[in-house]
């Protein structure tokens, strides 16, 4: 595997994965017969996010992990995390609510550290070493790039079928049965699955599976499968812009005004320009999109480990800085593994 050169690739919900290579084109719609990678901001407001590699392959998710296999653990300094942006942060987003602006928002908290042993490709790697049910992915340019292994899938797009889920509500592992119950984290849950069977019951036929808990080891999310029988075929990045961000990642409601208000309060806490972005690849009409969470991004060697939590009426601080440590927590351990 080349250390230099630009590198993507995304493991899909059926165990397949594109490995793209470099140089990539731009574009601003995806080649008909052909592959490309979508790469996006949050607030997609990038004109040309397609990128079509000059060559790719297809493989599974083993396979990905075996070509890295002889790759070293990465080993990162992180700095001491400042709470008080986040707290601020906090105090607004709660004051908003209470004033009846939004019902939800996700901030976001960003440990920032330094690559000391390995490469940038080595943290990649250590993504792939993850199966079922995180999906890895990478966006791997000269000096930056960015990579996870993440549970949430935006949607997977074949013919007229759109598959998506509601991933909300966090736990510990060993909070399970109290989580199953606890109302507060049902109700983050409910804003995420109720928001996508009404944005998807406007073109097409909504199945709703059960709320059930994914269990990612150290930690526990609700998870609701959603089906989609669409009445029109449907171009990925028109689907985009009407799911992204869910509630999950974004405001409830989503307008102009909260989602701008969220990318702010994103500014100012140091994240990622694709935290909780979608990132895609496009693959001779089929489309597939996981949300860029759980990941880790870099430039040279300062690298950042960002996390998101769901902030609603009855939050509160002390809680929601405890779940984004076990978010970044989860990632560290991947890293080391
Ligand atoms: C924002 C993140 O995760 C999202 C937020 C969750 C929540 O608030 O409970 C759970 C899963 C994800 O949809 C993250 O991992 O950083």
């Amino acid at each position: 595997m080349n250390d230099f050169g630009s590198l993507a690739w995304l493991a899909r919900p059926d165990g397949s994965v594109v490995l793209g290579y470099g140089p990539f084109t731009s574009a601003a719609i995806p080649p008909v017969d052909g592959v490309a990678f979508y790469l996006q901001r949050y607030g997609l407001d990038q004109p040309e996010p397609w990128r079509i590699p000059a060559a790719f392959e297809y493989l599974d998710a083993r396979e990905l992990e075996r070509r890295f296999s002889n790759r070293p653990l990465p080993e990162c300094e992180w700095d001491e995390i400042d709470a008080g942006p986040f707290a601020g942060v906090f105090q607004e987003v709660m004051d908003e609510i209470r004033r009846g602006t939004f019902e939800k928002t996700v901030p976001v908290v960003v440990e920032e550290g330094t690559l000391v042993s390995g490469s940038p490709l080595d943290l990649a790697a250590a993504m792939t070493r993850q199966g079922s049910p995180r999906l890895s992915y990478a966006w791997v340019e000269d000096n930056q790039g960015f990579s996870g292994a993440t549970p949430e899938v935006l949607f997977s797009l074949v013919d007229r079928k759109l598959v998506t889920m509601a991933l909300a509500g966090t736990a510990k592992r060993e909070e399970r049965v109290v989580f199953a119950v606890d109302e507060k984290e049902i109700r983050e849950h409910e804003y995420v699955a109720q928001s996508l069977v009404s944005k998807l019951g406007d073109i097409g036929t909504v199945h709703r599976g059960d709320r059930t808990i994914l269990d990612l080891g150290s930690l526990v999310h609700f998870l609701s499968p959603i089906e989609v029988g669409l009445d029109e075929s449907q171009k990925p990045s028109e689907l985009i812009r009407r799911l992204h961000p869910t509630p999950a990642l974004g405001p409830h409601p989503r307008t102009p005004g909260t989602l701008a208000q969220l990318i702010a309060w994103r500014r100012r806490l140091g994240c990622p320009y694709e935290f909780g972005a979608p990132f895609g690849v496009w693959d001779h009409g089929r489309f597939d999109a996981i949300v860029a969470i759980r990941g880790v991004w870099w430039e040279g060697r300062h690298v950042k480990l960002p996390a998101g939590c769901g902030v609603i009426e009855v939050s509160r601080l002390v809680n929601e800085w405890r779940e984004l440590r076990l978010k970044r927590e989860a990632v560290k351990q991947v890293l080391a593994s």
